[in-house]
């Protein structure tokens, strides 16, 4: 049968600590043995931090290119921070018609992992416009709890102790996140643009996606393509590859992409990536009932087989990072 809606899940009891979290575990193992993909409710962050992070991200996207220009990506040198303009990022080889701002967990430069060089890891290209880096933070840091929370419901769903993945792998997680402006601006003549996002999966453990009323995300379920439409005060959470590799197959890394945008009014999304330690090695959890760890390779978009990656994190993104920015690797890893 064909899925035509994804699970909305109340997690309130999840992020209180309350008895009740066990019926929410049931229900996210279930989004997830299904097709990796699930609305949360209930999840305690504020919504007028949400508005108030929307509103200055439009006010940031509204300024004229070349200011924004002033915070791009190659002078944030290897912490991969900064402002990327339309067409900047590839999917796949192809333009994906979105600009962006990506950031992650702020780090001063005398932190030992900054002043080690590590890929990934430094202070943010805070943008100029007044409140917003103070916004960010907050942002961060409210649904990084959050991403603690549905760890431990996922631990639970797969019959483990709550404290089972930040034990080995988030205790101190590796936050990236993206502020996404998707224009409806047209593609000049002669671009190769098809996609807002073109079909992937996501490279860690879990994104907790914040979309305005816009829509455009779509999810391809086993039953096919469905969409994934906007749900006021919800977040959108799906599983990435290395959920998918520890668990052997049983959670799957589910493809999503996101039409281009010709609604007459520009799109915004925040993913949090919510991921292991860059230097965390990713096993198989162990005594999985169900879990093959079958080669799907020749069904994913990207033709890898994630089951086959043993290593550290970091070393599994950057090589997928560096595809999705050809120019900025060569200038800056
Ligand atoms: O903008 C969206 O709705 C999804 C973005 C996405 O899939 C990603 O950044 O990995
Ligand atoms: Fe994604």
């Amino acid at each position: 049968m064909t899925d035509t809606t994804l699970p909305l899940i109340d997690v309130a009891p999840l992020v209180a600590g309350t008895p009740g979290r066990d019926a929410v575990a049931a229900q996210i193992g279930a989004a997830c043995r299904a097709h990796g993909f699930f609305y949360v409710t209930g999840h305690g962050v504020d919504a007028a931090l949400v508005k108030r992070l929307e509103e200055l991200s439009h006010r940031f996207f509204e300024l004229p290119e070349k200011t924004k220009m002033q915070w791009r990506m190659a002078l944030g040198g290897r912490a991969w921070r900064g402002f990327f303009p339309l067409g900047g990022e590839l999917t796949s080889g192809r333009p994906d018609w979105k600009e962006g701002l990506y950031l992650g967990t702020e780090l001063p430069p005398t932190h030992p992992l900054v002043q080690a060089k590590t890929p990934v890891h430094g202070p943010n290209l805070f943008p100029d416009v007044p409140g917003f880096r103070e916004t960010i933070l907050d942002y961060m840091a409210a649904v990084t709890q959050l991403g603690h929370r549905l760890m431990e419901g996922i631990a639970l769903s797969l019959g483990l102790d709550a404290d089972y993945f930040a034990e080995r792998y988030t205790a101190d997680p590796l936050i990236l996140f993206r502020l996404f402006n998707y224009p409806t601006q047209a593609v000049p003549e002669g671009l190769d643009v098809q996609w807002g996002v073109g079909e992937h999966t996501d490279y860690g453990l879990l994104t907790i996606l914040h979309q305005d009323q816009v829509g455009g995300l779509a999810v391809h379920t086993p039953g096919g393509w469905i969409d994934a439409p906007p749900v006021a005060g919800s977040f959108v959470c799906n599983i990435g590859d290395m959920l998918d590799r520890m668990t052997g197959g049983l959670y799957k890394s589910t493809p999503h992409r996101v039409k281009r945008n010709t609604s007459g009014h520009d799109r915004l999304s925040f993913p949090l990536f919510f991921d292991p330690n860059f230097e965390a090695r990713v096993q198989r959890i162990e005594g999985l009932a169900g879990a093959e760890a079958r080669d799907d390779s020749a069904e994913r978009w990207d033709r890898a087989n994630v089951h086959a990656f043993s290593g550290r994190y970091g070393d599994y993104l950057l090589a997928k990072v560096s595809k999705v920015f050809p120019q900025l690797r060569d200038e800056v890893l």
